[in-house]
């Protein structure tokens, strides 16, 4: 069995994944965390994020591990994970998600792990597992997504609003929900309501 939980960014997309994963006793796996892999790495070689030649051969020891605690992602025996959420990363990733090269590598990777496991992401439910027979897509307005995030990290909730409306802009073209996802909106519940919305529908 595969769920997909797709939504927009900040959404508690893998908060909620982990939740469901944890519960359902499955892992979870972490789109996001790829594009934002290649990312780092692309900015650590000092590549153009645009090139895709540039950054394919940077990839070849990348590797996701789907724990249902917490993906985490690796470079060869290095552990990528604690560096893929920065504002530099934010800031670079939507260039490299658009690239049709990059997103066949994270698809490919994607679609090699074991069933059953829940995936989240932007294009889960509509490109990379669409005979899902459950998917769900998770929004909240930016305000609310914001001061989520603004508890995590020390910036003021107005910069952050306006990132996340701006990926919002940049991620549009991969970020349609499925015609088959129910959509639920965060805003009014709580992570564990949104967990529990999940759940019931599964049952
Ligand atoms: N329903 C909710 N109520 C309150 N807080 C929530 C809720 N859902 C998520 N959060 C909090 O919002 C923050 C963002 O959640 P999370 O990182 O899971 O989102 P995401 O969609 O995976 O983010 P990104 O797109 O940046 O990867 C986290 O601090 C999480 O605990
Ligand atoms: N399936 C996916 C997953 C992610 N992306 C892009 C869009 C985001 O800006 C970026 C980081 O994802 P997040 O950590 O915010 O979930 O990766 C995508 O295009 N497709």
């Amino acid at each position: 069995m595969i769920v997909t939980i797709d939504g927009v960014a900040a959404s508690g997309k893998s908060s909620v994944s982990s939740g469901v994963a944890q519960a359902l006793g499955v892992p979870y796996v972490s789109s996001g965390l790829l594009y934002r892999a290649v990312t780092l790495l692309g900015l650590g070689a000092g590549a153009n994020l645009a090139d895709p030649a540039a950054l394919l051969p940077l990839l070849s020891g990348v590797r996701l591990e789907p724990l249902a605690s917490g993906n985490r992602v690796w470079n060869a025996d290095h552990d990528l994970t604690a560096d893929l959420h920065s504002t530099r990363v934010d800031t670079g990733v939507s260039v490299v998600a658009a690239l049709p090269e990059i997103r066949e590598w994270v698809d490919a990777q994607l679609r090699a792990l074991p069933a059953p496991l829940v995936a989240e992401g932007r294009d889960m439910g509509t490109n990379v597992f669409p005979h899902a027979p459950h998917k769900f897509y998770l929004t909240a307005s930016p305000h609310v997504r914001a001061e989520r995030r603004a508890r995590e990290r020390p910036e003021d909730i107005p910069a952050i609003e306006a990132a996340l409306t701006e990926r919002d802009r940049l991620d549009t073209t991969q970020s349609a929900p499925a015609p088959d996802a129910r959509v639920i909106d965060t805003g009014p519940l709580t992570l564990k309501g949104v967990i529990d919305t999940i759940l019931n529908d599964l049952r």
